[in-house]
C-alpha cells in the first residue's frame, strides 16, 4: 500500500457521532452533502475530535455546528464504536457512537444536507459508510433490548 499520505499525518482520527433518539426509538440519521466525501451517503451526526478535545465536548460542538440543537454532555452514553484501517487515501479512523435522548431546539439540516427520522429496522435500506453498518446494526440492537 502507498500510505505516503501518512507521513505527513500518521494519527487515527478520531471520530464522534450520536445516535439521537426520539420517544418513539426513532433515529436521526443524517445524508452528507454531494460535495463532501462520501457525499449523499446518510450517517450518524457529528465529526472529528479536535486536537485537545474530549469525546463528549466534540460531540456536543459537533451536534451544534450540524443540526443546530443544544445536547448536554451528562446526557450521552456511549454505546459502540468502529475501526477502519487506512486504505490508501484516508487515514485509519475510529468511530465513537452515543446515544441520546435529551435536546433542546429544532433538528435543522446544514445547507446541502438532509436529515430524516429513521425506525432502527429501517437502516439497513439506507446507503451508509461501510463503518456506520455495524454501529446501525447495534444500534437496533440496543433499541430492541435496551
Ligand atoms: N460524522 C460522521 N462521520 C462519519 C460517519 N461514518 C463515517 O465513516 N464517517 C467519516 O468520519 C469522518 C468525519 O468527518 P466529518 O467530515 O464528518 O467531520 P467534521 O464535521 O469534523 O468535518 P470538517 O473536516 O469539515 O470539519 C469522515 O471521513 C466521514 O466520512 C458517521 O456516522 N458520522
Amino acid at each position: 500500500m502507498d500510505a505516503t499520505f501518512l507521513a505527513a499525518d500518521p494519527a487515527t482520527l478520531l471520530v464522534v457521532a450520536l445516535a439521537l433518539l426520539d420517544s418513539s426509538d426513532r433515529v436521526l440519521m443524517q445524508r452528507r452533502p454531494e460535495n463532501r466525501a462520501q457525499g449523499g451517503l446518510w450517517e450518524f451526526p457529528g465529526g472529528k475530535v479536535e486536537p485537545c478535545e474530549g469525546p463528549a465536548a466534540a460531540l456536543v460542538r459537533e451536534i451544534a455546528e450540524e443540526l443546530g440543537i443544544s445536547i448536554h454532555e451528562s446526557d450521552v452514553t456511549p454505546l459502540t464504536f468502529a475501526a477502519s484501517q487506512a486504505d490508501g487515501t484516508t487515514r485509519p479512523i475510529v468511530l465513537l457512537l452515543y446515544t441520546c435522548r435529551n435536546w433542546q431546539g429544532e433538528p435543522v439540516p446544514e445547507p446541502g444536507a438532509a436529515i430524516g427520522w429513521y425506525e432502527t429496522e429501517a437502516l439497513g435500506a439506507l446507503a451508509m459508510p461501510p463503518l456506520d453498518v455495524p454501529l446501525a446494526a447495534a444500534l437496533h440492537l440496543f433499541v430492541k433490548n435496551p
